[in-house]
């Protein structure tokens, strides 16, 4: 599982390996720099022009991690480079390091004949020393224009531009974006966006999109969309968490994220946010014995013309790997759902005390409830019976509605139970939490999902899996992480009635299997975004359950 990191955790990081003597911060801007150029033309080779094809004076893969010539040393002189097209570069570079590894990349650029006009925000004299030290560099040679949006927008106005890229602001963005950016960032750059011409110049964020917190993947007001961000050493937070507002989403705002080394060594991060990947160790989980050892998952129906809800999530608890799966249904709806069933088996349970009577037999080891099962007194009845039962259980939809109403119901939560809710439930179940993640941010690190989902476990004292397309899943002890469906994992198709029911299934197959309840969630959301990836758009929440063969198929013969 690759692990996302924090502006803190990096600099914590990179603060160690420069006291440690291993490397020098003017190293590692270098490196950053290198990285960045390397990452433009492994993503638009037509930028390389007569070099693409990794002729002399091309960036080559990182070589050696022990000294500056991580990536090697490039030609000094335009007059070095052999006839090409003269390429033509804004670089924009703010205060701090990131402007520093924005003059990096415009001497590289420049070394390779490119023509690059930089601008700079704020004031050179203030400058950290290593940004300083490649400001003076870029000096030796050629000019900075001083930050004026007119003439930034006058300068892209020309449109004979290839590259824009924007090392403003990194993971050192404290405060709102400044005021006088505005016309670069809400005017001029989204336009060019929307231009969706073939030779609009690429766009480029050094580490993240400027305005946008690394930690959160909040707009700190008004951020520069990319098609391309280049970060360093391990990907931050905020590239996987949606930021808010218009155009909608961390997806759009970093356009694609490369994430380069720079030489800096692995650290042990106790509380790092990871990315999820599954291990195949929690999927061959078969035991050689008989279905029993494969656990026994009851999920509990709703009323009549009600009955869907469930049955997608018990044929996705049965397709994911459960032994047996027993339906939970009113008498009322029996016929309606024994009429729609064959591998799932059906019990009549009318209310609570049945409810009760049916989970003596401790073979049923996971229970799911919650999709359309009702708000009533009854249904409420039914949630604590449930809880009561102290079975690992999946509670969605309507049971978390109901948590949300009675405070008493709330309280019987344990560690054994995993909550799924989507925004709209987990603003009813907890609406202070809410409030500080839909409040404008003022200043960064700004409050994100994952402080509020691991705060919302904490308080629960069970798992949270907040869905979306960065769904994010916490432990009551902090131990979080991200599914994300989005870049190469976009499956906005996915957002479709019914889909959050199959994910309560599959969560409650695992369970059954045995799987520890933050496990059985990531797992669980990892493989309803393949099942999606590999069904396509047209997806309706029927067919998520019978992707599963197939995905489970294509992960059990990795290597
Ligand atoms: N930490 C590391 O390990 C490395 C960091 N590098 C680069 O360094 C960056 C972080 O550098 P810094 O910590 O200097 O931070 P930044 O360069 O991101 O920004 C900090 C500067 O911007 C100013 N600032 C912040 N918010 C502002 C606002 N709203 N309006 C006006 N000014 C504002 C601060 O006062 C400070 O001068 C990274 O994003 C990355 O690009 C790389 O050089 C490689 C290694
Ligand atoms: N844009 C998106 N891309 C990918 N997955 C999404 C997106 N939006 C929502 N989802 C996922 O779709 C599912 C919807 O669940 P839910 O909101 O409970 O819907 P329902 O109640 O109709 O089943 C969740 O797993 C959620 O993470
Ligand atoms: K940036």
């Amino acid at each position: 599982m690759t692990e996302l990191l924090t502006a803190a955790q990096m600099r914590a990081i990179e603060t160690a390996a420069i006291e440690s003597g291993e490397v020098t911060g003017l190293e590692l801007m270098e490196r950053a720099g290198a990285g960045v150029v390397e990452a433009i033309f492994e993503e638009w080779p037509e930028l390389a022009g007569a070099d693409a094809a990794g002729g002399e004076g091309g960036i080559a893969r990182p070589a050696e991690k022990g000294g500056v010539a991580l990536h090697p040393a490039l030609p000094d002189s335009p007059q070095d480079i052999c006839e090409q097209k003269k390429f033509r570069a804004v670089v924009l570079c703010g205060p701090g390091n990131n402007g520093g590894d924005g003059f990096v990349v415009a001497r590289l650029l420049r070394q390779r004949g490119w023509e690059v006009e930089v601008f700079l925000y704020g004031d050179a004299v203030k400058m950290p020393p290593d940004a300083k030290a490649n400001y003076e560099r870029w000096l030796e040679n050629a000019g900075v224009h001083r930050w004026d949006d007119n003439f930034i927008e006058d300068t892209l106005d020309e449109c004979d531009h290839d590259l824009v890229v924007d090392a403003v602001f990194g993971t050192g963005l404290t405060r709102l974006m400044p005021d006088d950016t505005e016309r670069t960032w809400h005017g001029f750059v989204p336009r060019v966006f929307s231009w969706h011409q073939k030779d609009r110049p690429k766009y480029v964020a050094v580490d993240i999109p400027s305005g946008i917190c690394s930690d959160s993947g909040r707009n700190l007001e008004g951020a520069f969309p990319t098609d391309l961000t280049v970060s360093f050493h391990r990907a931050k937070i905020g590239h996987y968490l949606l930021a808010k507002g218009p155009p909608d989403g961390g997806t759009l705002w970093c356009g694609k994220v490369v994430v380069k080394d720079i030489g800096l060594k692995d650290a042990c991060i106790a509380d790092a946010v990871r990315l999820f990947d599954p291990t195949i160790s929690t999927l061959t989980k078969f035991s050689d014995t008989h279905k029993y050892s494969h656990g026994h998952a009851l999920i509990l129906a709703g009323g009549p013309g009600r009955t869907g809800a469930a049955r997608m999530a018990a044929r996705g608890a049965l397709r994911v790997g459960a032994g047996l799966v027993t339906l939970a249904v009113p008498p009322a709806a029996q016929k309606e759902v024994a009429a729609q069933v064959t591998a799932i088996m059906l019990r009549q349970v009318g209310d609570a005390t049945a409810l009760a009577k049916v989970l003596e037999d401790a073979r049923f080891n996971a229970i799911g409830l919650g999709p359309a099962l009702g708000l009533d007194e009854d249904a409420a009845a039914l949630v604590a019976t449930a809880l009561e039962a102290g079975r690992a259980t999946v509670l969605d939809a309507d049971a978390l509605t109901l948590l949300a109403k009675d405070a008493a119901l709330f309280a019987k939560l344990h560690d054994k139970c995993v909550l799924t809710p989507h925004a709209g439930e987990f603003k009813r179940l907890f609406p202070d939490i809410a409030a500080k993640l839909e409040a404008v941010p003022t200043k960064g690190p700004a409050y994100s999902k994952v402080d509020a989902t691991r705060e919302a476990a904490k308080r629960a004292g069970c798992l949270v899996l907040f869905k979306g397309p960065d769904t994010v899943i916490a432990a009551p002890d902090g131990r979080c992480s991200i599914n994300s469906a989005q870049y190469e994992r976009a499956a906005p198709w996915l957002a479709t009635a019914g889909s959050g029911d199959v994910l309560t299934g599959f969560i409650a197959g695992l369970l059954a299997r045995g799987i520890a309840p933050q496990q059985a969630a990531e797992t669980a959301a990892w493989l309803h975004v393949e099942c999606a990836l590999d069904f396509g758009p047209g997806l309706i929440a029927e067919d998520l359950p019978e992707q599963l063969p197939n995905v489970l198929r294509r992960l059990l013969s990795r290597p």
